[in-house]
């Protein structure tokens, strides 16, 4: 069986998701949706991907620059069995009476309250929580970075406090920044901490700040332990942790910039850095305490998560069948 996927919100993060999909060989991808008929409706089209419009609102715009779509989000709903929203954050919640009215499992993104949904997912932490479930909340990508490294050390955490560094927009938002400004989110903890205990049962506080930056997020983790690790064994259990990876700054890694030539030199599509890059120099325990900081790419560490949570959903793979299956389909190196 394909399960047949439909993207409601064809923009960073929708595009990504509905490439994934389309390399999937469970799934078909059906049709995206889309507010206007821009650059990005054009390129869908010549992929050969069906472009519906977002609500009947929009056909207007569509019909004016004469740009023939497939039909509206309600006849999309008709031909799927899951429905991925990538719509900006709280319009999830608002389009969830439209999924249900269908008869149309829905997975929303970090954008969208814990409880839109009915579990909030990182396939590597709680994949088997999501099988059969109707309603699937992928964390943010901040979120997601936190928790693929902080759940595979959990059984020797007491405590994590994280400070977050935001990038301000991303590349092709011309509208939001970046701006000449450190714009701290005033609010502590910052809404990431209480975000990550959306999916693992820990201990842990963040603060956040936005810095005038599109490429990644970076993190500064720091643990207390409730047991004793060495520096040796955190890398070795990194090195063993799924869409996570040790970058050196021996080796030329000194920011996010090298991060994102990395990717590039991959020749991944849009630069996709889907695992979260851990600085190895970085990891240091002093006491009780460990320390290490990480940069998460924020258009595309969810992107694996939204597949396995299809596939979860549908009860199609086990945990580590999906996630081999979906590193496999997209080139993620471990
Ligand atoms: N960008 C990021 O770094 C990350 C974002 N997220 C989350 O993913 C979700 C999507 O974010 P992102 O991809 O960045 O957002 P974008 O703004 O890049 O894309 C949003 C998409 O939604 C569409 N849209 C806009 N208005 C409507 C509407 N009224 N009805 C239906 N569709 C609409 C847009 O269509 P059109 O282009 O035609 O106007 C666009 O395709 C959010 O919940 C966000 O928090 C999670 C992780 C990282
Ligand atoms: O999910 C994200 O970040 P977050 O975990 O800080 O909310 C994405 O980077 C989107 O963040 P934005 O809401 O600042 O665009």
């Amino acid at each position: 069986m394909k399960v047949k996927v439909g993207i409601n919100g064809y923009g960073t993060i929708g595009k990504r998701v509905a490439y994934a999909v389309s390399k999937q060989d469970d799934m078909e991808l059906i049709g995206v949706t889309k507010t206007k008929p821009d650059f990005e409706a054009y390129r869908a089209k010549e992929l050969g991907i069906p472009v519906y419009a977002a609500s009947e609102d929009f056909l207007p715009r569509f019909e004016k620059a004469g740009f023939e779509v497939a039909g509206t989000l309600n006849d999309l709903l008709e031909k799927v069995d899951v429905i991925v929203d990538a719509t900006p954050g709280g319009m999830g919640a608002k389009n969830k009476a439209l999924y249900e009215k269908a008869g149309v499992k829905a997975i929303f993104e970090g954008g969208e309250k814990a409880s839109t949904a009915e579990v909030s997912f990182v396939a590597q932490a709680n994949y088997e929580k999501a099988l059969g479930k109707d309603y699937v909340r992928v964390v943010s990508c901040n979120t997601t970075g936190l928790t693929r490294t902080l759940s595979a050390l959990q059984k020797y955490i007491d405590y994590v406090y994280a400070v977050m560094i935001r990038r301000a927009a991303d590349p092709n938002d011309s509208r939001r920044g970046p701006v000449n400004a450190i714009t701290p989110s005033v609010t502590v903890p910052s809404h990431h901490g209480p975000d990550v205990q959306t999916v693992i049962p820990i201990n842990i506080e963040t603060s956040a700040f936005v810095v005038p930056t599109t490429l990644m997020h970076v993190h500064s983790v720091m643990i207390e332990l409730k047991k004793p690790i060495t520096e040796k064994d955190v890398i070795e259990v990194f090195e063993n942790t799924t869409r996570v990876l040790l970058f050196e700054k021996e080796k030329g890694f000194d920011s996010t910039a090298q991060l994102i030539e990395f990717a590039r030199d991959l020749h991944r599509e849009w630069n996709n850095l889907y695992e979260i890059a851990v600085w190895k120099e970085s990891i240091s325990v002093r006491g009780n305490r460990l320390f290490y900081i990480q940069a998460v790419h924020q258009e595309s560490d969810v992107v694996p998560e939204n597949v396995d949570a299809i596939r979860a959903m549908f009860e199609l793979a086990d945990k580590w069948e999906s996630i081999k299956k979906t590193n496999r389909s997209l080139g993620i190196l471990k």
